[in-house]
């Protein structure tokens, strides 16, 4: 592509198998500069992955794998990708995410798959700052001009249930938003009190506190209000205000318990399959009687209908509601939801798009039509913390990470706290 004596272009480039947080395997790469500037990025991997994703090659199932797959899948990728890529100008984050999408030749990645391509674009963007001796949101920051970083508001899960817990409530996430916190530390302390408060009131009420994928609590309650009502208490024992200093946020995760050949989503916890009529009632009560600020995925990711009417009927209202499965990080469903008036906010997960610029683009699209964004980890995640760095570089105004009891979700919160005591950044946006 440029000539390969340049100090910022690309020398070598590897991919391996690593572990992520359930223990299943996933991509990692390392991309070396000719000045030795050593960027490295690894991939998580979702549970509840949306049908529109890009393509993630995996070994086996959730819950099986043979042992090498995915590392015949980076090697398989390594091949392919290095020749093209030796020399390529590390600070074209642009041109190099183009050429891993033309290598690839899909338009959902499913040749090499997402998970190799995600990893070489985000270690080629970390070798970059490094180049440039820039911290990483500085750097991701110059990808972005025009945009404001700040730092964001976290969305963290307390309990979890779904297809993270294997047990219990059928909504995935149970989340508190800490909107009235005036900087990123408080927040988080106001996080960790609530978080205690559930636990010890959980153990009074003789549930278990055993955790689920993302490190929230999963006592196993059958009912989403029970879930709802803990949260409601543990906010009051810590002495905060319920919905002006921390309110409740929620993921349905509906496409995980919508079946398309019934039309019908399936809730065991009210012994119920609902229609999407019933459960646009269903869902609407919660909000209305809880301090719920923040619904995402209320409904399966084909079942315009019901979001459009529930867009609709809660305009005006203070409730956001985020697209997940339902827009993929994807700038072409992101734009029909805009179109039709359905959602307020997008979630932004790297993996879902398949490269760094991809992913900024969906994120310029929210900003153009007014929606809200939300950079979000998986259920299955790594050590790796640059979904931190991005949301700040891009003011994206919210994080939503899991819990914070994991080190794989510390590593994000922990780094947030590093990058405001460099300073000089707003707190989303105030
Ligand atoms: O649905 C989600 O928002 C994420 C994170 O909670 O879960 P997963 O990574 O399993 O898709
Ligand atoms: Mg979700």
């Amino acid at each position: 592509m440029t000539t390969p004596t340049r100090a910022c272009s690309i020398a070598s480039l590897k991919l391996r198998q690593i572990l992520d947080s359930r223990g299943r395997p996933t991509v990692e790469a390392d991309v070396l500069l000719n000045d030795g500037s050593l960027g490295r990025a690894a991939v998580p991997s979702g549970a509840s992955t949306g049908k529109y994703e890009a393509h993630e090659l995996r070994d086996g199932d959730l819950n099986h794998y043979e042992g090498q797959g995915v590392q015949r899948i980076a090697a398989a990728a390594q091949a392919e990708l290095q020749p093209r890529l030796l020399g390529a100008e590390a600070l074209d984050q642009n041109r190099i995410d183009a050429v891993l999408r033309e290598i690839d030749g899909t338009p959902n990645l499913q040749r090499l798959g997402g998970n190799p391509i995600l990893a070489v674009s985000l270690a080629a963007a970390r070798a970059a700052a490094i180049h440039t001796r820039q911290p990483l949101h500085r750097y991701l920051n110059g990808l972005v001009p025009g945009v404001a970083p700040s730092l964001p508001l976290p969305m963290t899960n307390i309990l979890s249930g779904g297809a993270h817990a294997r047990q219990g409530m059928d909504f995935q996430d149970f989340l508190v938003v800490p909107a009235g916190a005036e900087s990123y530390s408080q927040a988080l302390e106001w996080i960790s009190q609530v978080r205690s408060a559930a636990t010890r009131l959980a153990v009074r009420e003789g549930f278990t506190t055993l955790l689920a994928d993302e490190g929230g609590l999963s006592p196993g309650y059958e009912r989403s209000e029970q879930a709802l009502s803990l949260l409601v208490w543990a906010i009051e024992t810590t002495g905060l205000r319920v919905g002006e200093d921390v309110s409740i946020a929620i993921d349905v995760a509906a496409s995980q318990l919508f079946s398309s050949n019934s039309g019908r989503y399936s809730l065991r916890g009210i012994g119920a399959d609902l229609t999407s009529q019933q459960m646009l009632i269903h869902v609407s009560e919660l909000c209305r009687s809880y301090p719920i600020s923040s619904i995402e995925d209320p409904f399966d990711q084909d079942d315009w209908e019901p979001w459009r009417q529930f867009t609709s009927a809660f305009r005006g209202e203070r409730l956001q509601i985020v697209g997940d499965d339902l827009f993929a990080t994807n700038a072409e469903r992101l734009g029909t939801g805009g179109r039709e008036g359905v959602a307020s906010a997008v979630l932004i997960k790297l993996n879902q798009n398949g490269t760094l610029t991809g992913t900024l683009e969906v994120m310029e699209c929210a900003r153009a039509q007014g929606y809200a964004t939300v950079v979000s980890a998986r259920s299955g995640e790594t050590e790796d913390s640059f979904i931190a760095d991005l949301a700040v570089a891009t003011g994206a105004g919210q994080i939503k990470i899991g819990s914070v009891r994991n080190s794989e979700r510390l590593s994000k919160y922990n780094q947030l706290l590093r990058i405001e005591e460099e300073g000089a950044l707003p707190f989303r946006n105030k």
